[in-house]
């Protein structure tokens, strides 16, 4: 079976609810599994539980989910990675891992496989699009193949950006993500996974 790697940071559970619909997306095309994940974090789980906005959405929802490991990356035939916005880029957390995927990158292990991005921010211009961009470069680095979300739907006239499934939510404001907001997710993630078995199994290249 062919294989996506749904792989997330989130704090307050709105990038979560993204990845989530992203899951259900790939896992609706035949022949494809998916599953998601969650990167290491870099703060201590006391702080992160006790946060007073987020430590009880961590505790239930973000703490149960797998923690991925750099072979997860590696073996994955397709990858989305979501991220919530911090300071107008990815977080510590996604960019920590992907900085320690180098041994992904020496051996070519996603080269030339299909990659989408997510991410949220609570503010309309605090910087969600250089979130998703950021994790794109660094997927470029890896050789992957980025999969935007395009204009082909109606669907992007009303939520998600033509580069992935971005959406505003959470933070001071306490806007919740709408139904369009979770449709581009889905629809993300039946794109990355129809591109993923369109391209067929992993072919590596021999040398970089
Ligand atoms: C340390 C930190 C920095 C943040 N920086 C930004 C920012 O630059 N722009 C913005 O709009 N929101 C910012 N936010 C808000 C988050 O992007 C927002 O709450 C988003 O919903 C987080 O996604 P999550 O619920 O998946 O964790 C920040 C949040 C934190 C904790």
């Amino acid at each position: 079976m062919t294989h996506i790697l749904v792989l997330v940071h989130s704090q307050g559970g709105n990038c979560l609810t993204l990845a989530e619909q992203a899951l259900k997306g790939a896992e609706s095309q035949p022949g494809m599994t998916a599953q998601l994940k969650r990167v290491p974090e870099l703060e201590e789980e006391e702080a992160l539980r006790a946060h007073p906005w987020t430590g009880r959405v961590y505790a239930e929802r973000i703490h149960p989910l797998p923690v991925a490991s750099i072979d997860d990356l590696a073996q994955a035939d397709g990858v989305i990675l979501g991220s919530g916005t911090r300071y107008g880029g990815m977080s510590a957390a996604m960019k920590s891992f992907l900085e320690k995927a180098s041994p992904v990158w020496r051996t070519n292990a996603v080269y030339g496989r299909p990659a989408g991005v997510m991410a949220v921010a609570s503010t309309p211009h605090g910087g969600v699009e250089q979130a998703a961009l950021g994790m794109m470069v660094q997927l470029m680095h890896l050789g992957m193949l980025i999969v935007p979300c395009g204009y082909a739907t109606p669907l992007l006239q009303r939520a998600g950006s033509p580069y992935g499934a971005m959406a505003i939510a959470g933070g001071a404001a306490g806007r919740t993500l709408s139904e369009d907001d979770l449709a581009v997710a889905h629809y993300l993630g039946q794109r990355v996974a129809e591109v993923t078995l369109q391209l067929g199994p992993k072919h590596l290249p021999a040398d970089k």
